[in-house]
């Protein structure tokens, strides 16, 4: 068994099959009103490999003019993000131990070939929320380090219906996503996987 940072959950099959099916057919109408886009890094402009969309009041977006940054509309469409499904605000009070509701839902998808590199989840104000994530699809390796990039690092396979929990001492930790594992889930009709992290953006007042 590998130990984790402090802070870092790792609940492996928290999902049963029914309620991932349920999440995929959510996602699925979200990406109908707030399409797909191409993230590119700050500066550079070199675009990712994952490509995005969001779901909440505010949503993770980034290219090259304007780097990171959350806002309330789509970059393409300029519409208001589609709202939460409830499932996942349902999951947020189950496992957030967090008093406000999210506000963004970041739907990360991976073609066989796609990643993400190791980085910090830190442009959210309020960092006493935890990050929510939940996997869909295809297994990958996640790698968690430590809240410095020089810090060690362990990786292990998130599947299907697992989720992560980053909060507290966890909540700034480095990760990232280094592959991929091709037709290991059937969940998705054309393969791939689907991450969903749900974030607390603003200090609650
Ligand atoms: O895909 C994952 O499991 C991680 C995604 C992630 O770290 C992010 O969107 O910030
Ligand atoms: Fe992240």
């Amino acid at each position: 068994m590998i130990v984790l940072p402090q802070g870092v959950r790792h609940m492996p099959g928290y999902l049963p099959r029914a309620a991932q099916e349920a999440l995929v057919d959510a996602v699925r109408d979200v990406v109908l009103q707030a399409p797909l886009f191409v993230p590119a890094m700050p500066r550079t402009g070199k675009e990712m490999s994952v490509r995005m969309t969001n779901c909440g009041s505010l949503g993770w977006v980034t290219d090259k003019e304007l780097g990171y940054r959350y806002q309330p509309t789509h970059p393409l469409t300029g519409e208001p993000w589609p709202p939460i499904p409830d499932a996942l605000m349902q999951l947020w009070q189950e496992v957030s131990a967090y008093p406000h509701p999210p506000e963004a839902c970041l739907v990360n998808f991976y073609t066989q070939d796609a990643k993400m590199g190791l980085h910090q989840d830190r442009d959210e104000v309020d960092f006493s929320a935890p990050v929510v994530s939940v996997s869909l699809g295809d297994d990958c390796l996640f790698r968690v380090g430590q809240t410095t990039r020089d810090g060690g690092t362990k990786s292990f396979r998130l599947k299907s219906g697992d989720v992560v929990v980053l909060g507290g001492e966890g909540r700034l930790c480095f990760h990232g996503v280094d592959r991929i594992y091709p037709s290991t889930s059937a969940l998705l009709k054309n393969g791939g996987r689907i991450n969903l992290t749900l974030r607390r953006v603003t200090k609650a007042v």
